[in-house]
């Protein structure tokens, strides 16, 4: 069959094949028909080949590719034991996430059914299927996932430099990019020995993509463990005008170009490196102790003792453990799941701080699900006083409501699902205490948000910001005279944070800053009163909040 395909025909063609479990089509590209045959005879499924040839729009060059169908699965499916199953399960994980179909992070609360389908995806993707995962196996697929997305801007600039030709690069089949990506960032980033790294992910290349892939695989990897050991690694030398110089940082630190942009324009260019290097590092965890399940702070710490999970007490919140390995532990433990504590960064916790919840008090939380904050009020209420958690989206809003549940504070909380624009038209109620921890940019959790540097666009920003002006409307409608109404982010940027509360001061005169200072421990709160955590000063997310009073006089 001849023609002329749209590359985002081909991309519905591929996704259709992840989306089913009954025997799926797919869409792929290979140089020959005996390439498509070895890809059909490794898939565990009789299938139905149709060859296409055509060409991509934004791409000159012809390619061929085939049209499998597959009839029916085979009886005896493929074990493969001589592939890592970390490694192969990297690759179709990065791959689902760069096709949009998956998220980063592997760590799930409901561990065991995630992983059985991420099982069954690899067997769909590969064709065969890798012995089940180990903890280790599991430890190491988040690792290799995380590090390998935030680093895919570095990795592409030395897998294309290797390659030579941009072509090559550019028609490279999207699983064997993945493997690559995955090779370069094994070598160059945790040091993993290059002889196992070449001689498995050439191994996962010739039975996943096809027998030729293998060679290319071996060929630039090899390359690649001679330039690192003569500490050659071509990589941009940070010269020339602002925005060469902006490119090269964007290279060296893997990040986007408007970002760095941004940043050395905000923070300087000192202070924007050590931001891109604390994003590139391991995140870390903090847990909350939640007193409401009849444990202590002291309790959990014994537990962990007794899991070997290192840890160290939150010098800044009294319920609050810092993690820094062991997540999958606690998680295994069901710490999460039977509602003992949750994870929580330091920086959410403080904005609670601010708001500071009294017993007794009436709250409205604004943009409340998934309930981090919402529970953590709830919690310092101690059984007396009301919050109603406001939240336009459904499943978050069920996910709080189980939580609140779990966590034996429902009697607190009432869920309300609404747009708050709307709700605050039919201004029916007031509270002491509105927190409206508005959606944002994000930009200050990239550590543990792997994938949301590449995901966020500089476009975002104003729309977000427009959005954030309507709501901290809307909330500020729900504050009683003499009440208090908290603005936050879990962002760094001051157009979402500074600028926002500037532009709301100026239409709203009935507000004033109320100084954090007294509610957030020394080093949080700044000149203007706001409170703000900042990654490279605190080691934890970068977050931001204000607290507002409204005059007593004042309703609105
Ligand atoms: C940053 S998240 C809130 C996180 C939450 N406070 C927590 O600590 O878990 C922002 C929330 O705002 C909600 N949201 C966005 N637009 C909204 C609107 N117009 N009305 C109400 N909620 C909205 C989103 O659904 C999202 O759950």
């Amino acid at each position: 069959m001849e023609g002329t395909l749209s590359s985002s025909l081909v991309c519905s063609f591929a996704c259709s094949f992840y989306a089913h479990s009954k025997p799926p089509a797919e869409v792929f590209a290979a140089p020959s028909r005996a390439d498509y045959s070895s890809r059909v005879a490794h898939s565990g499924f009789r299938a139905k080949i149709i060859e296409l040839r055509f060409s991509i729009p934004s791409n000159t060059a012809e390619r061929s590719y085939a049209h499998v169908c597959y009839t029916s699965r085979k009886r005896n499916h493929n074990l493969n034991t001589e592939v890592s199953p970390h490694r192969a399960v990297s690759a179709v994980r990065l791959l689902r996430i760069e096709q949009g179909g998956a998220f980063a992070g592997l760590l799930s609360n409901n561990g065991g059914k995630a992983l059985k389908n991420e099982m069954e995806y690899v067997e769909r993707t590969l064709g065969f299927r890798t012995r089940d995962l180990e903890d280790r196996d599991i430890r190491l697929v988040t690792d290799i996932v995380g590090g390998t997305i935030r680093w895919r801007r570095y990795l592409d600039h030395l897998i294309l430099s290797i390659c030579n030709v941009e072509k090559t690069f550019r028609n490279m089949e999207p699983l064997l990019l993945q493997i690559l990506r995955i090779g370069f960032f094994e070598i160059i980033k945790l040091g993993v020995p290059p002889y196992a790294v070449v001689c498995e992910n050439v191994r996962l290349a010739k039975v996943s993509v096809r027998p030729g892939a293998g060679n290319l695989v071996n060929g630039i990897l090899r390359k690649l463990v001679l330039l690192k050991e003569i500490d050659s690694l071509p990589l941009p030398k940070v010269e020339g005008d602002e925005r060469a110089k902006a490119r090269a940082l964007a290279t060296i630190y893997s990040h986007p170009v408007w970002l760095v942009r941004r940043w050395t324009k905000f923070l300087g260019q000192d202070d924007a490196v050590k931001l891109m290097i604390w994003n590139n590092s391991d995140p870390s965890f903090s847990i909350r102790v939640n007193p409401h399940k009849g444990h202590t702070r002291a309790n959990v710490v014994m537990m962990l003792e007794d899991m070997k999970v290192p840890h160290k007490l939150s010098t800044f919140l009294d319920e609050f453990i810092c993690i820094t390995t062991g997540m999958q532990a606690i998680i295994l433990a069901g710490l999460l799941k039977d509602g003992i504590c949750s994870v929580q960064d330091e920086s959410a916790g403080l904005v609670v701080s601010v708001v500071d919840p009294l017993p007794g008090e009436t709250i409205i939380d604004c943009c409340a699900a998934p309930g981090g904050k919402t529970l953590f009020m709830a919690s310092r209420l101690r059984s007396q006083g009301k919050i109603w958690a406001v939240d336009l989206n459904k499943a978050r809003l069920r996910v709080l409501t189980e939580a609140s549940k779990l966590h034996n504070v429902e009697h607190v909380i009432t869920i309300l699902h609404s747009d708050l624009r709307t709700l605050s038209v039919k201004n029916i109620m007031k509270a002491d205490k509105v927190l409206l921890d508005v959606p944002c940019s994000g930009l200050g959790v990239l550590s543990k948000r792997a994938d949301l540097r590449w995901n966020r666009r500089l476009e975002d920003m104003e729309q977000l910001k427009q959005l954030q002006d309507e709501l901290f409307d809307a909330a500020s409608v729900f504050v009683k005279p003499g009440g208090i109404l908290v603005y936050s982010t879990c962002s760094i940027d001051p157009e979402e944070n500074e600028d926002r509360v500037a532009a709301f001061l100026l239409r709203h005169p009935e507000f004033t800053v109320d100084p954090v200072h007294r509610f957030v421990p020394p080093g949080f709160g700044t000149v203007e009163g706001f409170y703000r955590s900042s990654p490279i000063k605190h080691s934890m997310d970068g977050s931001f909040a204000v607290r507002l009073i409204r005059s007593c006089g004042a309703s609105s």
